[in-house]
């Protein structure tokens, strides 16, 4: 998924505190390295590193991160290998300095860097970001150097090459020397990001956020403005509008940030990104107790066991400092943290039929572990939930899941679920599916939509192709999705190797940091 943030201070003030924190709320959406990069007097001051965003930055390195602009990233890697190199954000030096952070995936890249070779770009690691920002400044260069392009409008003209140029998703933030803060969305606006605006310290003028999630807004006390937009469509060649996103020129009216693009109808976020219900179940009869399986599925499992009306009861204790465990970019690291993760508290268990609820199972790693250790803890009989539906295809837009052979729902039918149920050690298996008649994902969309809606979001389809396989974007076919699979197969030595540093910090801490107390 990883996590993106852009701010805009008022010029004495200083920009990376609000990017820290911001990125210190944006955490779970990446775990494997942390950066940012601010301006200061026509110079970029970089950190970044492997890491969780504590570990990467103490006091010396925030210190030299002066400016009243920047950007940060945290990252989970879907492109490239783990290493520090391909953390964010990238930079590059011409035209004039500009530097990006994403989040998302693009496709068809074999494409993409060979047009990056033709137009003599070195491109230096594996990365999709680091091709992004190459074919922004190929664009920003051609725009900037026409005479008749001017300023803000030669940035606008550039980004809509680059969105025309590129399939896939991605958000991105981004700072050109001399300009300032620029923010945009693919044309499907698969990946969020919203903006706000808060008032300087002492003040009245504002300072502006852009963020993945408007939880970091909220966090930072920065007013939800909106969700940056999405062209209405890849806009044609050469073409001045809609505008996909506008600079914050420095020194210029901040009012610049508002205009964060047009016509945002038909944008299409990725499920994944919330958190939905599921339904109650006709086999709810001889569940004694429902338990959920932290952190996030524990609103699904609540609603769960109110509709249900059988009791809620936590039966496992998190371990606060180990991370999100899908976004981990090893499956022995996983696996292995999962159960460093969570631990069964053994009178909730002991002697009860117990309902396990999880928001999602994809290669049920989480599952299979949560429900042996739910029998060593004395259940009875083990019920699995998820409120997913079953997750069969990959995701080719910022979810490191490119292969459907990884993916255990891929493995069965409908009518296998109990073949599935005992690959994963439960007694019965069962997913969020809509009523008798209804299209499959209908009530899973619409309950998205309104949510979203209420929240002020623009929102007005999803991508949802790792349920019912149909992917929004060209390029993305059985041919492609086959390459991947290769890739995949190729580079999975290098991702266990890269592990390694997680498994390091992973470790050592929690015992002492507790005893510290
Ligand atoms: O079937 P799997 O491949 O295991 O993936 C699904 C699991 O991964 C996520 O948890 P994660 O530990 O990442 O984060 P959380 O603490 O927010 O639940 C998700 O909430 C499921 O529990
Ligand atoms: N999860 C993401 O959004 C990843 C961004 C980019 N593709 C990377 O691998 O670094
Ligand atoms: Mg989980």
């Amino acid at each position: 998924m990883c996590g993106i943030v852009g701010v805009l201070c008022a010029d004495d003030s200083s920009a990376v505190g609000p990017l820290y924190e911001a990125l210190l709320a944006l955490q779970h959406r990446g775990q494997d390295a942390a950066g940012i990069i601010t301006e200061d007097a026509g110079r970029f001051c970089l950190h970044k590193d492997n890491g969780m965003v504590r570990d990467v930055f103490g006091p010396a390195q925030l210190t030299n991160l002066r400016g009243s602009i920047g950007i940060g990233h945290v990252r989970y890697p879907t492109a490239g290998s783990s290493s520090c190199a391909e953390a964010q954000p990238f930079y590059v030096n011409s035209p004039y300095g500009i530097t990006l952070a994403h989040n998302g995936n693009l496709v068809d890249l074999p494409t993409l860097k060979r047009d990056l070779e033709r137009e003599f770009r070195h491109l230096n690691t594996g990365s999709d970001s680091e091709v992004l920002l190459n074919l922004l400044a190929i664009e920003l260069f051609s725009n900037l150097s026409s005479p008749s392009h001017e300023g803000t409008r030669s940035v606008i003209l550039a980004v809509n090459e680059l969105l025309r140029r590129c399939s896939g998703g991605y958000a991105c933030v981004s700072m050109i020397i001399g300009y300032g803060l620029l923010a945009f969305r693919d044309p499907h606006g698969i990946r969020p990001l919203s903006y706000g605006r808060r008032l300087a310290e002492g003040s009245t003028e504002h300072e502006y956020m852009v963020a993945s999630e408007s939880g970091a807004l909220n966090a930072l006390g920065f007013e939800l403005l909106g969700d940056v937009r999405a062209p209405r469509r890849p806009p044609p060649r050469r073409s001045a509008g809609p505008p996909a996103a506008a600079p914050a020129r420095q020194g210029a009216s901040h009012a610049q940030l508002l205009r964060l693009g047009r016509g945002a109808a038909g944008a299409r976020a990725v499920f994944f990104e919330y958190v939905y219900f599921a339904r109650p179940d006709s086999a709810a009869h001889d569940i004694d107790v429902v338990i959920p399986v932290p952190d996030t599925a524990r609103t699904a499992a609540l609603e769960c066991a109110h509709a249900l009306d059988i009791p809620y009861r936590e039966g496992f204790m998190k371990n606060r400092y180990v991370g999100r465990t899908f976004i981990m970019p090893a499956q022995g690291l996983r696996k292995k943290s999962v159960r460093q993760k969570l631990s069964p508290i053994a009178s909730e268990f002991a002697g009860r039929n117990v309902l396990l609820v999880d928001d999602s199972i994809v290669r049920g790693t989480t599952s299979s572990q949560i429900i042996n250790m739910a029998r060593e803890a004395g259940a009875k009989r083990v019920y699995m939930a998820s409120a997913a539906p079953p997750v069969r295809y990959p995701n080719v837009y910022g979810i490191d899941m490119p292969t459907s052979a990884e993916l255990l729902a891929s493995r069965y039918s409908d009518e296998q679920m109990d073949e599935m149920a005992r690959e994963i050690g439960a007694d019965r298996i069962f997913y969020q599916a809509p009523p008798p008649g209804r299209p499959e994902l209908d009530d899973l969309r619409a309950s998205i939509l309104e949510e979203a809606a209420a929240q002020g979001s623009s929102i007005r389809g999803l991508d949802c192709s790792c349920f019912d396989g149909k992917y929004v974007t060209e390029h993305v076919g059985a041919a492609y999705l086959q390459s991947l699979a290769q890739e995949r197969k190729a580079n999975r030595g290098d991702s266990d190797t890269n592990a390694c540093h997680l498994l390091y910090k992973l470790d050592p801490a929690p015992a002492g940091a507790e005893r510290a107390r």
